[in-house]
């Protein structure tokens, strides 16, 4: 890992075991063969994936449906781990990667934010100085002491996504969920991220929004059923994308 390299992806593999609905009649004869074979299947979501992120570098994840981003995103987070190859990672990562993921859902908004922001590194002390900016970010006050349960998911993004900035984090992972916002939090969520940029953070993005992708990250990486296909200028990844040609 060079001085510079925030994210160090090397060969990464994921596989996951997909499962199966046999008849009674496949399964009776699968036992009465001694169970010799698989009654599941495994399917290999990334496959020898390497690259490397340096600090300050904005990085979008392409690629269409099923071919891997989300699963590189919760590699790099440490939701998962690969089956092969490794990644490392340097500096405090905050990753909005699935609506919700953090948050319990029988605890109100208060209790959540100090959950989430305790899963993302900071201290007691740390939330409580945050707490006032965290709230008022979001603008979900009114619902502040309601049961999280009963928000909707913009309204899940909008805490997740205040919280994840507050805690000054050196990696920015964000899968599609800025979608579920409304347009002016939207806008609010991109101006927050081009803060970030300038201030030196890394940041790393996917979404279908290619327009979007483009004009906020210098990098694209397209990945094709689990494989990487291009490393380089983002609006040569958006065109390959465009032309259909990872396919
Ligand atoms: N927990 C899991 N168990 C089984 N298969 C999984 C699991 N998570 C992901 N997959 C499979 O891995 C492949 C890659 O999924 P992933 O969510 O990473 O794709 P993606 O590129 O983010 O897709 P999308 O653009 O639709 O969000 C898909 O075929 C998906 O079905």
């Amino acid at each position: 890992m060079s001085d510079t390299d925030v994210i160090r992806v090397e060969h990464a593999v994921k596989k996951f075991t997909l499962k199966h609905t046999h008849s009674l009649k496949e399964w009776v004869v699968w036992n009465f063969k001694g169970r010799r074979g698989e009654l599941t299947e495994s399917f290999t979501a990334l496959n020898d994936v390497s690259f490397s992120l340096k600090q300050g570098e904005t990085v979008a994840l392409l690629g269409f449906n099923g071919s891997g981003k989300s699963t590189m995103l919760k590699l790099i987070s440490g939701v998962m781990s690969t089956d092969e190859g490794e990644i490392r990672v340097r500096g405090k990562i905050a990753g909005l990667i699935e609506v919700g993921a953090g948050f319990h859902p029988d605890l109100t908004g208060r209790e959540n934010i100090y959950l989430n922001g305790a899963i993302l590194g900071m201290s007691e002390d740390e939330i409580n100085a945050a707490f006032d900016d965290i709230v008022a970010f979001s603008e979900i006050e009114q619902f502040i002491d309601t049961e999280v349960k009963f928000y909707s998911s913009g309204m899940f993004l909008r805490l997740a996504f205040s919280v994840a900035v507050h805690t000054n984090p050196d990696i920015f992972l964000i899968d599609e969920i800025l979608a579920v916002g409304d347009e002016p939090f939207q806008k609010k969520c991109l101006k927050r991220i081009e803060e970030l940029k300038l201030e030196g953070k890394s940041l790393v993005i996917v979404s279908h929004d290619l327009d979007l992708v483009a004009s906020m990250c210098e990098r694209g990486i397209l990945l094709r059923k689990g494989e990487l296909v291009f490393d380089g200028n983002v609006h040569q990844a958006v065109a390959m994308m465009r032309d259909g040609k990872e396919q």
